[in-house]
């Protein structure tokens, strides 16, 4: 099975009109797919201003419409142009309080609006210590995932809580593992053809300087980058850096 490696950018809480400039400094790859979910502000404009970047939200309402003020539909995403949309991140599950089943009715939301879903899921520091991080990640796993996942309309990124912003990353021997329990997870409630084709990418602190040596991991499919992916620059050295995983 083989599974297009993605470079995935959060841009989180950042992004004016005049950040989109950074577009122009990204390299063009032609293995790997790059990705950039922008604040939802600026994702018709990021649409409209390039072709060789998919667009992505950074979260969505379950619901389809209706009196929710302040929220943005997975059907107003896709409106906009975003193509994917990022759905329990740790930051919403922290500032937001998401439960996985409230991710669960999101992805839902997600697909319904033909949006491919990119769940987060990932183990906070105290669980880490405390070697709890395969049963968490079991249960945000069997708790956000529908029946109907498909390589087609799911991404997994796991993200160590510890890991985002903090420069910290786990051991690439950790790295590996956890990818391979995700995998065998998916293959266990799905089957061997769809566990096998989503793509997991590996998120928290990946920089230019470590991006080669975690795509080099096993069942590593790339990256979901969060502060890394604001300036061309770095960014466009983590994409180079997944394409040679991709032709190697
Ligand atoms: O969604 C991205 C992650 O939260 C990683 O963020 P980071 O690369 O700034 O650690």
């Amino acid at each position: 099975m083989t599974r297009r490696k993605l470079a995935a950018g959060n841009w989180k809480m950042n992004g004016l009109n005049a950040d989109l400039t950074e577009l122009e400094g990204l390299p063009s790859v032609s293995r790997a797919e790059v990705l950039i979910c922008p604040p939802a502000t600026l994702i018709e404009r990021m649409a409209r201003k390039t072709s060789s970047v998919s667009v992505g939200g950074q979260d969505c309402h379950p619901a389809r419409s209706g009196a929710h003020t302040g929220d943005v539909s997975a059907r107003m995403l896709a409106d906009a142009g975003a193509t994917h949309v990022i759905l329990g991140h740790s930051e919403r599950r922290q500032d937001h309080g998401e439960t996985d089943a409230l991710v669960r009715s999101k992805i839902k939301a997600a697909w319904n609006a033909d949006l491919r879903a990119i769940l987060c899921i990932g183990e906070t520091e105290g669980q880490y210590k405390a070697g709890e991080t395969l049963e968490v990640l079991r249960g945000q796993l069997a708790g956000s995932l529908p029946d109907g996942t498909s390589p087609d309309n799911l991404i997994v990124a796991y993200e160590p809580v510890w890991a985002i912003g903090t420069g910290l990353v786990p051991t690439m021997a950790e790295i590996r593992d956890v990818h391979a329990f995700l995998r065998a997870e998916l293959t266990a409630r799905f089957g061997a053809d769809t566990g096998d084709g989503i793509r997991l990418l590996y998120g928290g602190s990946v920089k230019p300087g470590n991006a080669a040596e975690i795509f080099a991991v096993p069942d590593v499919d790339g990256a979901l980058v969060g502060g890394a992916s604001l300036k061309a620059d770095d960014f466009g050295e983590i994409i180079k850096a997944l394409e040679a995983a991709a032709a190697a």
